[in-house]
């Protein structure tokens, strides 16, 4: 007889309505509406600069919106009564008093939140920090610190866990500690938001992503549907009558985009786009298929709303 996993957690939705964040004139975060469910890992995705931290802050209570809701299990994270068995997050690595011991900064922090001792020894544990707790934190390597900051967010065995940035600047074993951790809290029917301005690393970790670009919503997808979408690729043409083919193309469910003077077309198989050139007479120097990698495809997905980018934007003739 099979067993049926008893779920622990799981009531606890993430909603974000309408979210805006102005820092004067520059709006970081402009209006997202979006939902994270529980019992999956949901990749929070974007350039940097994108609002991602923000949203974070906000959802945190450390930031206040200058306009919508940032709800936690339907409240904002203020009216939350306690708010450690709620929510836990891992924001910034090294943000713990460094003269304090590992043991005795998550027992300060146990005690100030009504969360008894013996859940220390628990999550000291779970993050493989026993041998290290009566070290100093300030003397913590990056993988320790942030083994730290997780084993903090972890104290109050809370519904939802925000990681911001877990995986950054540490090395491959630490990186798939924290790939098969959140992992684990999912699949224990936590709420897992993380975020990421690697598109290669949500593939491997996230079941859902949300994408953001200078503050606004680009998707709200599953990680399969956007691996799907970027194979399909695109089809890339060489003609020196360019702008005829593209008018040719013009009405029909496709884009066309011009690139190094070539046209890249989506929608349409290469073979297609080689019968519209035929049959009007348009000589082809190159027709080829070209598959997209997922990091394009985000790139993609992004270009247009990052802040710095070095890369040569796509000029879309359609
Ligand atoms: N306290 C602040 N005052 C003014 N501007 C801010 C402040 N905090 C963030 N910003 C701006 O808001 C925008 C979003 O920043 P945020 O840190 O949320 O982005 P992010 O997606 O987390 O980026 P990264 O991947 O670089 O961490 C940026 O343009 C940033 O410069």
């Amino acid at each position: 007889m099979s067993r049926v996993p008893v779920l622990r957690h799981g009531r606890y939705v993430i909603e974000i309505r309408e979210l805006t964040k102005r820092y004067g004139p520059a709006v970081a975060v402009d209006g997202l509406t979006f939902d994270v469910a529980p019992g999956r890992v949901t990749g929070f995705l974007g350039p940097n600069g994108a609002g991602k931290s923000t949203t974070m802050r906000m959802l945190l209570g450390l930031d206040h919106p200058s306009g919508g809701r940032a709800l936690l299990g339907g409240r904002p994270y203020r009216e939350l009564r306690e708010p450690l068995r709620i929510v836990g997050a891992l924001l910034e690595a090294r943000s713990t008093h460094g003269g304090r011991t590992a043991y005795h900064h998550l027992l300060w922090l146990a005690a100030t939140n009504r969360i008894p001792r013996r859940r220390v020894d628990e999550v000291l544990g779970l993050v493989g920090l026993e041998s290290a707790a009566g070290k100093r934190a300030g003397t913590f390597s990056l993988g320790m610190s942030q083994r730290l900051g997780i084993a903090a967010a972890l104290l109050g065995d809370p519904e939802i866990v925000l990681l911001d940035e877990p995986v950054n600047g540490l090395d491959p074993e630490g990186v798939r500690w924290i790939r098969t951790l959140m992992k684990d809290l999912a699949a224990e029917g936590r709420t897992v938001l993380v975020s990421s301005h690697l598109m290669s690393e949500m593939a491997i970790t996230a079941d859902h992503l949300i994408v953001i670009g200078q503050g606004r919503l680009l998707a709200d997808t599953t990680v399969d549907e956007f691996v799907a979408a970027s194979r399909r690729g695109h089809v890339r043409v060489s003609t020196p009558e360019a702008d005829r083919l593209a008018a040719l193309l013009d009405g029909r469910a496709v884009t066309v985009r011009r690139v190094d003077g070539a046209l890249e077309i989506t929608g349409m198989e290469a073979g297609a786009v080689g019968a519209v050139a035929g049959a009007n007479g348009i000589a082809l120097d190159e027709l080829s298929t070209r598959s997209s990698s997922l990091e394009d495809a985000f790139l993609e997905l992004t270009a247009g709303s990052t802040e710095y980018s070095s890369r040569p934007q796509a000029e879309e003739v359609r």
